[in-house]
């Protein structure tokens, strides 16, 4: 028996998937980062962060409060260059090219790389038109193609079949697990490579987290996806990948069966088995 399962903060086993045990390094990466510093003004948030995250699969990031989750997730997109008194320093390569190149265009990178955040963020706009938004941004305006486009995301998004009756309703009146895979659907409309999720569950209620997990599970077919998650139980159900950080720096990158069974690190160790966090 592992550590992890006598501790009584350890998570279900059983809810690791091991069907898929190939190693990040056997698997075409799609984002790569390469010493990544990041700091908010004088304060380092990032200490040279090297990870590889595969194409089309999950990788998850996991750690205490604080560690960097959520700054390393903005760096993907560019988030943080929205931010006062950011430095950045390494590289970000999303297949193969440098996302922090003076010549990529930021609005065209975050066209590839979509975002969800934790509180459900719907335009008060009709359900209909918070899909077609993006769309509508890129100057298309033809009825048929968002038609197409807005059925094809709900769909996509698990929503179809409970909304295609009111997509002339208000977003705002749709409950917040129903939000949230409003704004994945509106995320995928685009037809992004990379969905990057920041605790996308953590402001819902189980059913509608467990909704969330199974799209997840649907949406990797198509998409990387990146998730920050607080819930350990969480990342070992949806992902492929775990990278465990602590204190801005990346203590542990490898399969999720793996590293919750058999962590190489004792900091991870202590904390999947709840000693801190
Ligand atoms: N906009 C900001 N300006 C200054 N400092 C920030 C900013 N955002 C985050 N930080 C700091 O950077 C560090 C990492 O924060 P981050 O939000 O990335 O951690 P996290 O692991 O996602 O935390 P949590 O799990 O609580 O969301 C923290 O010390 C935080 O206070």
């Amino acid at each position: 028996m592992t550590t992890a399962q006598k501790n009584t903060h350890a998570i279900d086993l059983s809810a690791l998937k091991r069907e898929d045990r190939k190693s990040a390094e056997q698997l075409e990466t799609c984002i790569k980062v390469e010493n990544l510093d990041l700091f908010y003004g004088q304060k380092q948030a990032l200490h040279s962060v090297n990870m590889e995250m595969p194409h089309k699969k999950v990788t998850a990031y996991i750690g205490p409060s604080g560690c960097g989750k959520s700054t390393l997730l903005r760096c993907i997109n560019r988030m943080n260059d929205l931010v006062d008194g950011v430095t950045i320093k390494g590289k970000i390569l999303l297949d193969g090219e440098d996302i922090y190149d003076k010549s990529v265009n930021v609005a065209a990178l975050r066209r590839r790389v979509g975002m969800v955040f934790q509180k459900p963020n719907p335009f008060p706009k009709t359900i209909y038109e918070n899909v077609a938004y993006g769309l509508r941004i890129q100057g298309i305006n033809d009825r048929r193609i968002l038609d197409e486009v807005v059925e094809k995301s709900l769909r996509g998004a698990a929503l179809w079949d409970e909304m295609k009756d009111r997509l002339n309703d208000n977003a705002l009146g749709m409950s917040g697990g129903q939000q949230q895979r409003l704004v994945i659907a509106r995320a995928i409309a685009i037809e992004p490579e990379v969905i990057l999720l920041d605790e996308p569950a953590s402001a819902l209620d189980p059913i509608s987290t467990l909704k969330i997990e199974e799209l997840i599970n649907e949406l990797k077919e198509k998409y990387t996806i990146v998730i920050v998650t607080h819930n350990m139980q969480q990342a070992a159900r949806v992902s492929d990948f775990t990278a465990f950080m602590y204190m801005g720096e990346l203590i542990e990158f490898g399969e999720t069966s793996e590293l919750f069974t058999n962590p190489a690190k004792k900091q991870t160790e202590d904390y999947i088995t709840g000693r801190y966090g």
